[in-house]
Order: C-alpha cells, then sequence, then structure tokens
C-alpha cells in the first residue's frame, strides 16, 4: 500500500501552452519570466530576497529540464543538475478555460470540456435583471463595482462607500467567476457568507464556475485590507475525480485550504483550512503524519496566485517560491516508502503580463517520494495524467481521462 500526495502551486505555470494564442497569451511564461527578471536584479527586494532564483530542491527534482522541454528555454541563471533526482515533465491543459476550479478538476482527472459562463467586459458585468434579484433576495440596498477589476484596486476604489451605504462590493474577472468583497464588521462576515449563497443560487443558469466572497477589514484613513477569510463557492465538478475514488475506497482525502471549495467539497474527508503558504505547509505537514496507506494529502498554496500572480509582484512570487522549496526537506523528512508526492499547478499567473488575469501556460509537474525512481515523463497531453497516475499509485481503478505515468 502506499499515500499520494498532491500539491498545487496556483498559477505556477511554465509557458508553452500549445493553444496560449486563443487566450491572449502567447508569450506567457511565469517561472521563465520571474527567473529572467530576478537575474536581472529587478526582482531584488530589501529584506525580502535577491539575484537569480534559486530553488535549489525544484531544481534537483529537474524543473529546469520540465522548464526547457515545456517552452524551449531555461529559467535565467540555472544549470541542469547532472541528473534530475524526481520524476519531471510539462502537462498542457485541455479544459475550456484557464481559471481555477477547471485546472484541479482536471488535475483530478475530470477535465473541463464544456464552455463556462462569463460576464462581459466593458459595461456593466451584471444584467440588471441580475442585479435587480440580488437586491431583492439578498436583501441589500443595492450593489458597488458591477465590473471587471483586481480585487485589491476595487477595494481601494469602492471600500469608503460600501462603509457608507452598506451596499456590496460585486466584481468578476476573465474567469467565470461572480466575487462579493465586504468589510468584515461594516457588513458582516456571516451576511457575506449567506448573500453568496443567494447569487451562487441566481447565477446558477448562467454556468459561472465560482462566486467567491472577499471579506476585507480596515478604515478609509488606514486603507483596507482582504483577510483570510475568503470562500469560495463551487459547482461541482462534472464527474467523478480521483478524490471520489479514494473516499470512496474508504481512505481519507485530505483537502488542505481552498481544495474543499474548489471540489464543492466532492470527495474530501477531511477538511483543514489555513491562511497563507507557511500555514498551509504546517497543515500540510500536520495532515501527513495522519495520514495512513490509500490517503490522498491534496494541497493547494494560494498566494503565488492571490498575493503575487494577479497583483503582477514578480519580486513577491520569487520570494514566494524560494520559501516553498526551501520548505521541502521538512516534509520530506516524514515520508514513508511507498509514498508519491506529485508538485504541479492549475494554470499560469505570469506577473510580467498584461492586466491582472491568468495566463494559459502548461505546469510542471515533478514527482518524488522514496521509492520513486528519477525519470523524463516528457510532456503529457493533459492535466489528467496526474489524476490517473494518482489512481494506479493507490491501487484504484482509472477514470475515464488520463494516462498514468507510472
Ligand atoms: O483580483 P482578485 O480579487 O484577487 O481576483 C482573482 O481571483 C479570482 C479567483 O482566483 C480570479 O478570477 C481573479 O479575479
Ligand atoms: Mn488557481
Ligand atoms: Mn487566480
Amino acid at each position: 500500500m502506499a499515500r499520494a500526495f498532491l500539491f498545487v502551486l496556483d498559477s505556477f505555470g511554465i509557458g508553452g501552452a500549445p493553444d496560449a494564442d486563443a487566450y491572449g497569451d502567447l508569450g506567457a511564461n511565469t517561472l521563465l519570466h520571474i527567473a529572467e527578471q530576478c537575474a536581472g536584479g529587478l526582482a531584488d527586494r530589501p529584506g525580502l530576497r535577491k539575484g537569480v532564483l534559486t530553488l535549489p530542491h525544484m531544481q534537483s527534482l529537474g524543473l529546469g529540464e520540465a522548464a526547457l522541454a515545456a517552452s524551449g528555454a531555461l529559467p535565467a541563471g540555472w544549470t541542469l543538475p547532472a541528473r534530475p533526482r524526481g520524476l519531471y515533465g510539462a502537462a498542457s491543459e485541455v479544459s475550456h478555460g484557464k481559471d481555477t476550479p477547471s485546472g484541479h478538476w482536471e488535475i483530478a482527472g475530470q477535465p473541463v470540456m464544456f464552455d463556462w459562463g462569463y460576464f462581459p467586459a466593458g459595461g456593466p458585468a451584471f444584467s440588471d435583471e441580475l442585479v435587480a434579484a440580488i437586491i431583492e433576495q439578498g436583501e441589500v440596498p443595492g450593489i458597488l463595482g458591477n465590473c471587471h477589476a483586481s480585487g485589491t484596486e476595487i477595494i481601494a476604489r469602492f471600500g469608503a462607500k460600501h462603509l457608507r451605504t452598506g451596499k456590496p462590493i460585486c466584481y468578476t474577472s476573465s474567469d467565470s467567476v461572480f466575487q462579493i468583497a465586504a468589510h468584515e464588521q461594516g457588513f458582516g462576515l456571516e451576511r457575506l457568507l449567506a448573500l453568496c449563497k443567494v447569487v451562487r443560487r441566481l447565477i446558477d443558469p448562467l454556468n459561472i464556475g465560482r462566486v467567491i466572497a472577499r471579506p476585507f477589514v480596515g478604515t478609509p484613513e488606514t486603507g483596507f485590507e482582504r483577510t483570510g477569510n475568503r470562500r469560495d463557492f463551487s459547482v461541482p465538478p462534472p464527474g467523478p475525480t480521483v478524490l471520489d475514488l479514494v473516499k470512496d475506497s474508504g481512505h481519507r482525502v485530505f483537502g488542505v485550504g481552498k481544495i474543499s471549495d474548489i471540489f464543492a467539497h466532492q470527495g474530501v474527508t477531511d477538511l483543514r483550512k489555513a491562511s497563507g503558504n507557511a500555514a498551509l505547509f504546517e497543515a500540510t505537514l500536520k495532515a501527513t503524519e495522519e495520514a495512513r496507506d490509500g490517503d490522498l494529502v491534496f494541497t493547494n498554496f494560494v498566494d503565488f496566485d492571490m498575493l503575487y500572480g494577479h497583483r503582477r509582484d514578480v519580486a513577491g512570487y520569487a520570494a514566494a517560491l524560494e520559501a516553498l522549496d526551501a520548505l521541502l526537506p521538512r516534509f520530506a523528512k516524514l515520508l514513508k516508502k511507498g509514498d508519491l508526492v506529485i508538485m504541479t499547478a492549475d494554470h499560469g499567473c505570469d506577473p510580467t503580463w498584461r492586466g491582472t488575469d491568468h495566463t494559459r501556460e502548461r505546469v510542471p509537474v515533478l514527482g518524488f517520494g522514496p521509492g520513486v525512481a528519477a525519470r523524463n515523463i516528457g510532456i503529457r497531453s493533459t492535466y489528467a495524467d496526474i489524476g490517473a497516475t494518482v489512481a494506479r499509485h493507490l491501487g484504484l481503478p482509472a477514470l475515464a481521462s488520463g494516462r498514468s505515468f507510472l
């Protein structure tokens, strides 16, 4: 028997997606562009980090080889190890959409082969009819925003007005999302979550992937800041995932961070919430200590995306990568014979790219564990190969999509 670990470094793309052009992302490459700026001295931040992007553990597993294979270029300042220590390669996404649920579901063996609904850009994002229904059924005096926006910019713009009027701030992005920002005290966290549930129901017919609660705190004088109480209200995956297989086999699925929300709680037996990569890592260590043979520990490291990718913060992204890389040995010490760990990502979010949205990219696939032999697994044509590999590793039946690389 064995255990499986899936780590999603949210938005850690490595470029080269064959369909990048269709998403307006031809040339986007999260890893490559971060490394380029680091090597050029453009991502130095006193007290935080300096110089070439240095990820010794992921590089020794074969991240450089994976990057080279995915996009044809080696990250600046990197050399390839004589012999990588892990399974290494990259995967292309087949799902229609470069959003978080699509990426995670595909990783778990259930690609999104339908088209999500999206809200229009340019004018008002939400129809008069929808806004009227939200006002009536959500019992709010109106809404603010009603546009495509960056979550931090929109609370800076409307935070004070929100406190004055009691109107929630509603916005969207190029993803299939309806986001609601509201003040934790001024509006109330519980009230915000209740409103999200109302909106979730109202937009179900529009095929929108997620409603996201974006609570924040602060004052107009000191400025506003989002808190760790974010909640995602996702529609369920379109069919069974490897999480369901593990659960149905009588084993535990530890969903660390926003995993459980992303899967609409389907297939997760143990929900472990934590805010911030450091806390997510500690929660992962705890789950690792508890996990038994046949169990799956699935962690989403959200900071890369939420705090740095969308914010187009190259130095912050680089520092977060270096910090997680440095923590990996503490996790590796807890591994037992038969364990398989796969590190990957759900989409890109190139912090040097235009706008503030995700970018269509290939993702790295790095595998390791005490008994896992190093090997080049090449470019996988779907993220679903990861779910298929986990299923095979745990002795579970195959899903409809994906081919195991073990
Ligand atoms: O700008 P913020 O609020 O972080 O929003 C981002 O977060 C959403 C979910 O990951 C994305 O669709 C993007 O809109
Ligand atoms: Mn994501
Ligand atoms: Mn995102």
